[in-house]
């Protein structure tokens, strides 16, 4: 059975319980993510820890945005550790994300477009020109013109950034809730279902699993709804390399 297109978000407290949930869904799921929780408390070792001795892709959710010398050194830094992709703010620029994927070679670079988390309201606050399908199909051409092989958006955006990007570009997307689920800090939701129909090759999925009494159970039922749903593509690979 091969395992679904599904990134379960590893935020943890601490190692021994994002190791235990990583062995729990990765029967399941194609990919774990580490975010800036557990890269910062642990450093490094956190992706050997949660890699266990499964065949699982490592995403590393580092989100850098830092002035291009940086970024080029920090992803440099953990491309060592061979993450299936590193995240990346588009807002930082071309020469930013062209940095990042010269000095990751290995590593499918995503550019994160705009956080799920924020509405219309949001971007007009920090000054960015909205609405946010706008500005997320701005930074996704942008992104993918500075050599991004991967991004990062809303399912609700999905299907118009694959209109603009076109087909060669893996499409990322946090901010899935079950039908019903409580959608907590995310702002721009859709379902497992319809971000795959959106055209989404990885969904990021959090809280749905890991607050689950069973994470295990709860990344395999998942899996399951999205094997019956007939748009379902091979589990997200990368699209390059
Ligand atoms: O725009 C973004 C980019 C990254 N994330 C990350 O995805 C997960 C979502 O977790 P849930 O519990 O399913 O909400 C989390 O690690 C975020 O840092 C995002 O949500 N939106």
């Amino acid at each position: 059975m091969t395992a679904a297109p599904i990134a379960v978000a590893l935020d943890a407290p601490d190692l021994d319980t994002a190791a235990r949930w990583a062995t729990l869904v990765t029967p399941h799921v194609s990919t774990v993510k580490v975010g800036l929780e557990l890269y910062l408390r642990y450093g490094p070792d956190v992706v050997a820890s949660v890699r266990g001795a499964s065949r699982v892709q490592v995403f590393l959710d580092l989100k850098l945005h830092d002035i291009p010398a940086t970024v080029r050194g920090a992803a440099r830094a953990v491309a060592r550790l061979k993450p299936s992709y590193l995240t990346v703010h588009a807002a930082g620029g071309p020469a930013m994300i062209r940095e990042a994927v010269e000095a990751a070679p290995a590593t499918t670079i995503a550019a994160v477009t705009v956080l799920t988390s924020l509405d219309d309201a949001d971007l007009r606050a920090v000054g960015i020109e909205g609405p946010a399908p706008d500005a997320v199909r701005r930074l996704a051409a942008l992104a993918v013109g500075a050599g991004a092989q991967a991004l990062v958006c809303s399912p609700q955006e999905a299907a118009a950034v694959r209109a603009e990007v076109g087909p060669g570009i893996t499409l990322i997307t946090p901010g899935v809730r079950p039908a019903g689920a409580d959608t907590q800090d995310q702002a721009r939701v859709a379902t497992p279902e319809a971000a795959l129909a959106a055209g989404a090759d990885l969904l990021v999925i959090g809280r749905p699993i890991t607050a689950a009494p069973d994470p295990g159970a709860a990344a395999a039922a998942m899996a399951a709804a999205l094997r019956k749903f007939p748009g379902e593509r091979p589990p997200g690979t990368p699209r390059h390399g």
